[in-house]
């Protein structure tokens, strides 16, 4: 977000663009898709049925998509889906910024951004060269502001309400 619109999402047409998710693949090569469909012989269906619920964290894992079952995990596999979300929110927040020329605040929010102090304390490592500073004891208490007073980006944990947003979205197409 720059003064107030968006300016990058990292979903792209669909909702399987972008990070990791819990069934979801995120970003993926292209020739991964062309090598499912014409050397492994997958139909359109089987694809869009393994793209959509059987990759992300539950594909990496093959134990679950819930991110609170992998943390309570001590199986490599659930460690190796966790790592790869950190590494890539780590990424997407880099390009974010570079997208939008710096980065003043990082809103964690939704299922994991506010439930998930542990995920959000190794995301900030990982972006501590952006200047993000957390506070640990803010952090582990889901405060609003986690960030510490000398942190040179702002770390808000920030409830999610996705239906106001899509509504006031609708009325204001309305209206226009
Ligand atoms: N206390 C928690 N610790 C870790 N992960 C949590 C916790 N509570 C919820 N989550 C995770 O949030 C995710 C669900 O988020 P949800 O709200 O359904 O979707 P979204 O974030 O896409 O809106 C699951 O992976 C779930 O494990
Ligand atoms: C679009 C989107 O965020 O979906 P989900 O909450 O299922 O990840």
């Amino acid at each position: 977000m720059k003064a107030g619109a968006s300016q990058a999402t990292t979903m792209g047409f669909s909702t399987l663009d972008g990070l990791v998710m819990s069934t979801r693949c995120g970003a993926i090569d292209p020739g991964v898709l062309l090598h499912l469909l014409q050397e492994r012989k997958l139909s359109p269906n089987e694809l869009a049925d393994l793209l959509y619920e059987r990759s992300g964290l539950l594909g990496v894992s093959g134990i679950s998509g819930n991110m609170q079952t992998l943390l309570a995990s001590k199986d490599a596999a659930a460690t190796r889906a966790v790592d790869l979300f950190v590494y890539r929110v780590g990424r997407e927040i880099g390009s974010l910024a570079a997208a939008i020329g710096g980065l003043d605040t990082l809103v964690f929010t939704a299922g994991i951004g506010e439930h998930a102090p542990v995920i959000r304390q190794r995301i900030c490592e990982t972006v501590g060269w952006l200047g993000v500073a957390l506070d640990k004891e803010l952090n582990a208490n889901n405060k609003e502001l986690a960030s510490t007073g000398d942190s040179r980006v702002d770390v808000l944990v920030i409830a999610v309400d996705a239906e106001r947003a899509v509504a006031a979205e609708l009325l204001n197409f309305e209206a226009g």
